[in-house]
Order: structure tokens, then C-alpha cells, then sequence
């Protein structure tokens, strides 16, 4: 695989510090082996998030100076909103700051306690939100996303049995939504298909389930879309994404992702009641609702980042240059998540790490193992992240136990990926010596992944 030649060349740069092994070691005690409480200038490649991570473009830029910081019908608003109707396609807009905030709004407006959500895999955040307004997340996606190894071109599908069985078992009025992301993170980037989307659209449509979409990376799905399912290989990322969209009753995005900006988000929905309610809770929780906890320059950002990220260069760049990573570490032998998903390359930490057991938290320990290397932050997306289930308290093991390598969109060249794939690959070589994992000494009750704190074995 080839590195793709970008659709744009560097106007701006911004300095990295490559740290010594012993800084790096030193850094590493101090944050609790946990790459994520590591100050950023001691990270030298940070493949933590492409949330928000991303370079914005001079147009982007450009469209900050213009932002109207009026508080109430801002310029930049009805911008914004034109953006969102044009390429989601849903009426009714309503900016947050960031996805979650559009999670946590949608959930307290349509969430009651005993209520019961499906999804296509759980993400940390959708997830925490549900279960804070007294919801049970139910995973309904195809058993192969949780096989690193199946190789299928939508592991991001639902399971219609599963979804059914459910239905069956609670009740549809006990089921706000169903929850679909797009692509699923947590499996590694998968997309779901088109005729995935429509089976269950028409399912639910029977019984009066409304579908609410994570679009933090759809664009990256409608690319997918493209490339694999059959029949639409003619038609624009930018149609088939209007497609994704018109199967659901609305959407909460992350903008920090597709759109490149460094903070944004919205929820949008179909239902004027809903969009009401929504807009009560965004004036309590996050301003405004022509603003959402955004100045008017990042409401500029992000209409302007929705056009970007349509754009077929840049997307097929974007994905390409992930798989390029993708193929080198895999043409070493190391075991990734196949297929390559849009935004991350996953290391199967299971089987990179065989010796270290699931307990002492092998993908946790293979972050730290690559940030000692190269400098390179990582993430566990594994058992840390998993959490504890809220019942039993215990550790849940999920099957995939993961190091995302997240790739943040026009930021690092070819250089960079080879660094990182020279790193990943040499650790692989030394596998045998890494036999010991890592226990908490700090353990936080929510969202654990971010705060914990370590101690090597
Ligand atoms: C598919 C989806 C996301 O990927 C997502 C965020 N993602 C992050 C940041 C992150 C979040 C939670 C973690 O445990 C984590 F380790 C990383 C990420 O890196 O992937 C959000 C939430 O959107 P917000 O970040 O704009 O609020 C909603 N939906």
C-alpha cells in the first residue's frame, strides 16, 4: 500500500520535541502509566484521539476572524445550521460543545429509568450517559465485531436477531432508541452498511423505534460505503452520507472528528417536540441554543469543516493513509483488527502480549511499552476501558482487547507513520520479553480509562 500524496500542502507547522528514553521513563512514573495523564509536549507522535485533533484548514482559519459573537441569532449559527441540514440533512439543529454533550441532552430527553437501548457496540461515553438516565445498554451488533481476526466489510452491522430477541424480550415501549454509530469505534472503525441501515430502519419502523445516529465518523463510513458495498461505488461520499442519514430520526456528532475542529458538536433531530425539549436542556447545560457551549468562530469552524470533510481527496486520503500504517504492521506479522477501520489501526494486545494475562491488562501495558519506545501515545481500548459492570462491580473482559493507534486527520506525514510502524514492529520482535503487565493504584468510579493510575509487575 502505497502512502497517498495529500490534497494539500503544509502552510503552518507546529514544533516536535523528540524526548530522551530516560525522560520518557521518568514521564511515564509521573503520569501513573497511564499515556493519557502524560503532559503532550512528552508525547512525540500522538495517536491518542482524532478527536479534535486534527489541523484545521486556512480556510477554517480564515472562517474563525469572521465569527459572530452575537449571543442570541448569530451569523455564524445560521451558518452552521445551513451546513448540518445540507450534508446530514435533518431539520431541526442544536449545537453542543462536544458529542457528548449531545449524548447526555438526548439521553435525558429520551431515556427513563428501567428503559433499554441497543446498539451497535457500546462506546464509552454514549454508553455512560445512558446508563446515567437509568438505561441498560444492549449490544446487538454481529458477533464478528468482536473477532479481531474476521475480516468482513461491515463488522459495524446490527445483528437483526439480536435486535428482534430484544424487542421481544422488553417490550418496544420500553426501548426509546436504538443507537447506531457509524462507523463503531470500539470495534476497530468498522462501518455498518446501507442494507444493515435500511433492515433496521424497517424493523424498527414496525415497532415505532425511533434510530438515533452517531455521526462522529460517518463520513469515514460513507467512504467505506463507496469502496465496498455494492452498487454505490458511483455515487459521492457526499450522497451517500445524505443516505446514512435518511434512514435515522437524528443524529449526535462529534465534530471534533469528520468536521477537524478542536472543540464542536450538535444534535439533530426530525421531531419539532423533541428538538424543544433538547433546546430547554442545551440553555440550562450549554448556552444558548444558537450557540451550545460554542463561540461563534467555532460555529464558523465547523460549517466550514462539514464541506471539507465531504470532499472526496480528502477522505480517501484520510483513509488511506491509516490503511498505509495499517500495512506495514500487519506485513510484519503483528495481529491488528482487520479490516482497517477508517480512523485508528488496532493492535490485538491479546495476541501481541500472549504471556501478560487479561488481569494485569495487556493492552494497558502495550501503550506504555510503545510510548518507552518512540514516544508514541496510544490507547487502551480493552478491559481498562471496559470498566466495571455496574451490577456485579466486577471487570468486564470485553473479547477485543485493544491498542488503538487513532490517526489525527492532516496532521502527520508519511515519516511519522513509518515511525510508528518501525516502533510497533520492533516491540513486536521483543514480545517475549514483555511478560508482565500492569495494577491499578488508582482507580476512579466513572470513565476509569482516563483518570487511573498504575504500577508495573
Ligand atoms: C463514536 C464516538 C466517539 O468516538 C466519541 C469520542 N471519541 C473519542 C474521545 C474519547 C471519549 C471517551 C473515551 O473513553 C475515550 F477514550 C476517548 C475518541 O478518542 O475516540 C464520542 C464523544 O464525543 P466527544 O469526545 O466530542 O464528547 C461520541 N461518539
Amino acid at each position: 500500500v502505497r502512502h497517498p500524496a495529500e490534497p494539500w500542502r503544509i502552510k503552518s507547522v507546529e514544533p516536535l520535541r523528540l524526548t530522551s528514553p530516560e525522560e520518557r521513563a521518568a514521564a511515564l512514573a509521573t503520569a501513573g502509566y497511564n499515556v493519557g495523564l502524560l503532559p503532550a509536549e512528552l508525547v512525540y507522535i500522538d495517536l491518542y484521539t482524532d478527536s479534535g485533533t486534527s489541523a484545521m484548514s486556512d480556510r477554517q482559519w480564515a472562517a474563525v476572524m469572521l465569527g459572530d459573537e452575537s449571543y442570541a441569532g448569530s451569523r455564524s449559527y445560521y451558518r452552521f445550521e445551513a451546513a448540518v441540514r445540507d450534508h446530514y440533512g435533518y431539520e431541526e439543529v442544536i449545537p453542543t460543545h462536544q458529542g457528548r454533550a449531545a449524548e447526555s441532552i438526548l439521553s435525558r430527553c429520551l431515556i427513563r429509568p428501567g428503559h433499554h437501548i441497543p446498539g451497535n457496540m457500546y462506546f464509552t461515553t454514549t454508553r455512560e450517559h445512558q446508563e446515567l438516565n437509568g438505561g441498560t445498554f444492549h449490544d446487538v451488533i454481529v458477533d464478528e465485531a468482536h473477532d479481531p481476526a474476521a475480516d468482513l466489510p461491515f463488522k459495524g452491522n446490527v445483528d437483526l436477531t439480536k435486535l428482534q430477541q430484544l424487542i421481544d424480550k422488553v417490550g418496544a415501549e420500553q426501548i426509546p432508541y436504538v443507537s447506531l454509530a457509524a462507523t463503531v469505534n470500539m470495534a476497530g472503525g468498522q462501518p455498518i452498511s446501507l442494507a444493515n441501515l435500511a433492515e433496521v430502519r424497517e424493523l424498527t419502523r414496525r415497532h415505532g423505534i425511533p434510530v438515533i445516529l452517531d455521526a462522529a465518523r460517518a463520513v469515514e463510513n460513507a467512504w467505506f460505503i463507496k469502496q465496498r458495498e455494492p452498487g454505490w461505488s458511483g455515487r459521492t461520499v457526499a450522497e451517500i452520507l445524505r443516505k446514512i442519514c435518511e434512514l435515522t430520526d437524528g443524529a449526535t456528532m462529534s465534530a471534533k472528528k469528520d468536521s477537524f475542529v478542536n472543540i464542536g458538536g450538535w444534535l439533530a433531530v426530525r421531531d419539532p417536540r423533541l428538538a424543544e425539549q433538547a433546546r430547554n436542556l442545551v440553555v440550562v447545560y450549554e448556552g444558548l441554543h444558537t450557540y451550545g457551549g460554542m463561540a461563534g468562530r467555532d460555529l464558523e469552524a465547523v460549517a466550514q469543516g462539514i464541506e471539507e470533510s465531504v470532499q472526496e481527496d480528502s477522505i480517501r486520503t484520510r483513509v488511506e493513509q491509516v490503511a498505509y500504517l495499517a500495512d506495514r504492521i500487519a506485513g510484519a506479522g503483528v495481529p491488528i483488527v482487520r479490516p482497517v477501520g477508517g480512523h485508528a489501526v488496532c493492535l490485538n494486545a491479546t495476541g501481541f502480549l500472549p504471556y501478560v494475562p487479561r488481569e494485569q491488562f495487556p493492552a494497558q501495558t502495550l501503550t506504555c511499552a510503545l510510548y518507552l519506545d518512540a514516544g508514541i501515545r496510544s490507547t487502551e481500548r480493552g478491559a481498562v476501558s471496559a470498566g466495571r459492570d455496574p451490577v456485579t462491580g466486577e471487570n468486564r473482559y470485553p473479547p477485543l482487547e485493544l491498542v488503538r493507534l487513532t490517526i489525527p486527520r492532516r496532521a502527520y506525514t508519511q515519516g511519522h507513520m513509518d515511525v510508528v510502524a518501525d516502533s510497533v514492529i520492533r516491540l513486536y520482535e521483543r514480545r517475549e520479553e514483555l511478560c508482565s503487565g500492569v495494577e491499578f493504584t488508582h482507580e476512579p468510579s466513572t470513565l476509569r480509562f482516563f483518570q487511573s493510575r498504575f504500577r508495573p509487575l
